[in-house]
């Protein structure tokens, strides 16, 4: 069954103008991680690699297109995790880089810690040599209008948020049984200057171990914290669960305990993959025995020759 790789574009509603875009992000990342796997690469070049093309795309709250804080400025969280080490890397609050997943990665693998935070992020960056870019080539007209929309006299940012989330995450199983995960994020429209939500924290914005499997999160940072979300389907899995039992019983518990909606990757060792949702619409895709999967809403499930070049 052996590689695999499932992407998520964030849980929530998408607008019927950015519908197709989201699943043409989503498929074309999924694209490219899966040939990184097929030509033998491992599951967290894969996951970096896909991640790292949806925070390119304005299209997703990753990276370029992140949402706004209450001050109209961007700060991200981006997490990695190597399921064969239990190793990760993970960035919060940081400002003015193109991607933060790799800089999370470069944590994992250049540091002996797990997160850098805010400014001592960004230093790191610099001492990396990552290049600082300009905040605004990471805010669209859209991210813009949607912050002023919201700073308005009863604008409800917390309903708005369950509007377009854009979370973006990927999950791999590359051809030597290793398991990777990252998921990144621009957070919560409108959030607190410093805010710091589920994306970079291992357990809730995702977790890999090659032993269970891996899992990568979106939904309402503050909800899914509250249940680890990520920790809590593998939970499941270690019960003796399918990757979609587990991932619906995580997100059932999810809503009845805290009251909010989400949606999952998931895979297992043995390549099993899941992409599960209970908020309106999640765009995802996975990419296994040269077929790409993809949807957006319940239910879903297209399916096409990945030798078929649209
Ligand atoms: N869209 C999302 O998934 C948001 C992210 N989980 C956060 O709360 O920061």
């Amino acid at each position: 069954m052996l590689p695999v790789v499932v992407v998520h574009g964030g849980a929530g509603h998408v607008p019927r103008t950015r519908a197709e875009l989201s699943t043409a992000g989503v498929c074309s990342a999924t694209r490219a991680g899966y040939n990184i796997l097929k030509g033998g690469g491992s599951s967290m070049d894969a996951v970096v690699e896909t991640v790292t093309q949806l925070e390119n795309n304005p299209v997703f709250n990753a990276g370029c297109g992140s949402v706004l804080n209450v001050k109209g400025e961007i700060e991200m969280d981006a997490l990695v995790m190597d399921g064969k080490t239990l190793g990760s890397g993970a960035v919060s609050a940081v400002r003015n880089i193109a991607n933060p997943t790799q800089l999370a990665r470069l944590v994992m693998d250049q540091t002996s810690h797990s997160c850098l935070t805010a400014e001592g992020a960004s230093q790191f960056a610099r001492a990396m040599g990552i290049p600082e870019v300009p905040l605004e080539s990471l805010i669209t007209d859209y991210s813009r209008m949607r912050w002023k929309e919201n700073l308005a006299p009863g604008a409800n940012p917390v309903e708005c948020q369950m509007g377009k989330m854009g979370t973006v995450g990927a999950v791999a199983v590359d051809t030597e049984g290793n398991i990777a995960c990252a998921t990144s994020t621009g957070g919560i429209l409108n959030k607190m200057e410093g805010r710091v939500g589920d994306t970079p924290c291992i357990g809730s914005g995702g977790y890999a171990d090659n032993n269970i499997g891996a899992v990568s999160t979106t939904g309402h940072g503050e909800a899914i914290m509250k249940v680890t979300l990520a920790r809590l389907i593998l939970f499941h899995m270690e019960q003796g669960h399918s990757v979609e039992a587990a991932s619906d019983l995580g997100l059932a518990h999810m809503k009845s305990r805290v009251g909010s909606l989400g949606g999952v990757v998931t895979v297992d060792p043995q390549g099993h993959w899941a992409a599960r949702f209970n908020s309106l619409q999640m765009a995802w895709a996975a990419a296994q025995k040269d077929t790409l999967h993809y949807g957006l809403y319940t239910g879903e499930h297209f399916t096409q020759d990945l030798d078929d070049p649209h």
